[in-house]
């Protein structure tokens, strides 16, 4: 059995250590974001189970999402993907490619993911003017769902979108839709279904098995491109799909102390990130000299590796 101790780097053995945010978290926080209670659609946000348009395909779409992905799978699909062989292309027309690009897990949005990424951004650098590294981490937070698409590889959207959860331990109840974990090969896998599966207790989520997805993908891209944003703009990008980490507060024991850090991060960002959703559409021109601007800032090079 594989375990991940003591790890000083990552699968690609570059070295964990990442700049840190530039301010204190605890200045940050509360900048009068309102939240809005009803999504697009007139519904709560993040409702899985009210009846609506997207009911039926997004629960659809975790029932395939919690059947397939095992912790083999995931192995498979981190060590295919940390290759980096797929594309080369700038950030901004991996933006532009998004715009073909519609997210099936997602009850809350049908439009356009370019729209989602600009709608986070914008309404990031709206209340957090001066954090321009966060707002860039708003632009590319999603851009993984590249994968979805012919020169990616054109994974099927389970294995794309969605929120995530470790492989290799017990799946939580909080997880949406849990019962479809039922048909998931490593349900009754003895090694897998206790409360720390293979992982010691605290053993950084950088040594957990993710599900595969947008998150992991893009977070690779960022660290193997030699992205100069801050750790926190790193693993906002990893963990942003962990709800049941971020919102439930399921799977803390695996976290470590610079994980419940960045975790505050998480909780700001997230805010922008689902909330921001609405059918108010950015002008993608008006806004494009800006994060071309942040993309170089932030990223040695102006072809990046996919
Ligand atoms: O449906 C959404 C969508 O795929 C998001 O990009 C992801 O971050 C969320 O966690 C998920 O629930
Ligand atoms: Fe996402
Ligand atoms: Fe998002």
């Amino acid at each position: 059995m594989t375990m991940f101790l003591e790890q000083t780097d990552d699968y690609f053995g570059n070295d964990l250590e990442e700049k840190m945010a530039p301010t204190n978290e605890k200045e940050l926080a509360d900048r009068g974001f309102v939240v809005p209670h009803f999504n697009s659609f007139g519904l709560r946000f993040r409702d899985y189970d009210v009846e609506s348009m997207r009911q039926e395909g997004v629960e659809n779409f975790y029932r395939k999402n919690h059947t397939y992905q095992c912790y083999d799978f995931v192995k498979k699909m981190r060590e295919e993907y940390g290759k980096m062989n797929k594309a080369e292309m700038d950030i901004w027309k991996c933006c532009e490619l998004l715009d073909g690009v519609v997210d099936e897990s997602d009850p809350d949005l049908d439009i356009p993911q370019i729209q989602h990424l600009l709608q986070t951004a914008e309404a990031i650098r709206k209340d957090y003017p001066n954090e321009d590294w966060l707002h860039l981490t708003g632009l590319i937070h999603d851009l993984g769902k590249v994968l979805l698409l012919p020169a990616f590889g054109e994974l099927p959207q389970w294995a794309v979108v969605g929120d995530i959860f470790p492989v290799g331990c017990r799946f939580d109840e909080s997880n949406v839709h849990y019962k479809y974990f039922k048909e998931n090969p490593d349900y009754n896998n003895p090694a897998f279904n206790t409360k720390y599966g293979i992982y010691p207790e605290k053993c950084g989520l950088n040594n957990v098995m993710m599900s595969w997805g947008h998150d992991d993908y893009m977070y690779l891209v960022a660290k193997k491109n030699k992205t100069t944003l801050p750790s926190a703009a790193l693993f906002i990008i990893r963990y942003h799909s962990f709800y049941a980490l971020h919102k439930e507060g399921a799977y803390k024991h695996l976290m470590n102390d610079e994980d419940v850090e960045n975790l505050k991060w998480v909780h700001i960002f997230n805010k922008y990130d689902l909330y921001s959703k609405s059918n108010v559409e950015i002008d993608v021109e008006k806004v494009k000299p800006y994060y071309v601007s942040l993309i170089k800032k932030y990223f040695p090079t102006e072809k990046l590796r996919w």
